[in-house]
């Protein structure tokens, strides 16, 4: 029989989400990683009698920009402190009129369009290809939706978020050409954070916080922090209430996850045993220790 997982949750605050009221038994700590200092210390705690630990990817006091976050190390950090599942929770504009701010996206796919990040563990010495063909595991969002409507919240499910480098806002060239791709939202965080929560065998889910309507609507300004920093405000109370109604859903122990997350590394790692980069390998091990140790 398999054995069940105790889920300890993920939760990645976005813009304007810097702490986690009402978590219990709380600590800051920090947490090392082979691949630098995470965007903070991490927030030790319980929610409803679950382990939660809550990194603010920004940083306390939004110190850090997209482009600068150190991704691997946020993500590495999780997994070194146990989790299991990461909830992440951002700001987005709106690429699609249906979408009004204020609006919550229990996305299902990305494009991404970043350009200047580390965007895997596996370097030289260690080559593996990871499948992100459905970045966000189903269960997760099959639990956001509940609770997303258990408490009323105007939210959708499935959608497209486009990723871009940043930090400026797009052009309305760009808005346009995304828009007459599909998507759905605009953010400039998502990714490679997906990316590497799969190769960390991690599952993942968004839930993208519409703030605007970016600059393509007709109807609106350019987009600008003022406008977004307004209704990220009265997001982020409303992000708070559906944190503290999905954890429950996710608190049970639970087999693993029927969508394979959690073995993402199964024969996705190419490089011959006798060839693999010692000095990789032991920065890999809260990564892929799993598979590098069999
Ligand atoms: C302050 S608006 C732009 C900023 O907000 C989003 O970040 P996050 O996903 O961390 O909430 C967006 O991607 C930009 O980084
Ligand atoms: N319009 C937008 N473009 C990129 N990132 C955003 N975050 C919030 N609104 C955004």
């Amino acid at each position: 029989m398999t054995d069940l997982i105790e889920p300890v949750i993920g939760l990645i605050g976005g813009s304007g989400l810097y702490d986690i009221e009402g978590l219990e038994e709380r600590e800051w700590r920090e947490v090392a990683t082979p691949f630098g200092a995470p965007s903070d210390l991490l927030l030790f705690g319980r929610l409803s009698g679950v382990r939660c630990v809550f990194l603010p990817r920004h940083g306390r006091g939004h110190r850090i920009p997209p482009s600068e976050l150190n991704y691997r190390a946020n993500i590495d950090a999780l997994k070194r402190a146990g989790v299991t599942e990461i909830l992440s929770l951002s700001a987005v504009g709106s690429l699609n009129g249906d979408l009004a701010p204020g609006t919550f996206v229990i996305v299902d796919q990305f494009i991404d369009r970043t350009f200047a990040r580390q965007k895997s563990f596996f370097t030289t010495g260690c080559v593996a290809h990871v499948s992100v063909a459905h970045p966000v595991c189903p269960r997760l969002g099959d639990a956001l939706e509940s609770a997303a409507r258990g408490i009323g919240l105007n939210h959708r499910r499935g959608g497209t978020y486009l990723v871009m480098e940043g930090p400026q806002f797009s052009t309305k060239a760009e808005s346009e050409m995304y828009r007459a791709w599909g998507c759905d939202v605009i953010g400039m965080t998502n990714m490679p954070e997906a990316k590497l929560a799969r190769e960390a065998e991690m599952c993942y889910a968004t839930v993208a916080m519409v703030t605007d309507f970016d600059c393509w609507h007709p109807d609106h300004d350019a987009v600008s922090v003022e406008a977004v920093v307004k209704v990220l405000l009265a997001n982020a109370d409303r992000a708070k209430a559906l944190v503290q109604a999905v954890i429950p859903l996710l608190a049970a122990p639970r087999p693993p996850c029927p969508a394979g997350c959690d073995r993402a590394l199964e024969n996705a790692i190419v490089t011959a045993p006798a060839l693999r980069d010692p000095v990789l390998m032991r920065m890999l091990e809260a990564v892929a220790g799993r598979v590098l140790n069999t």
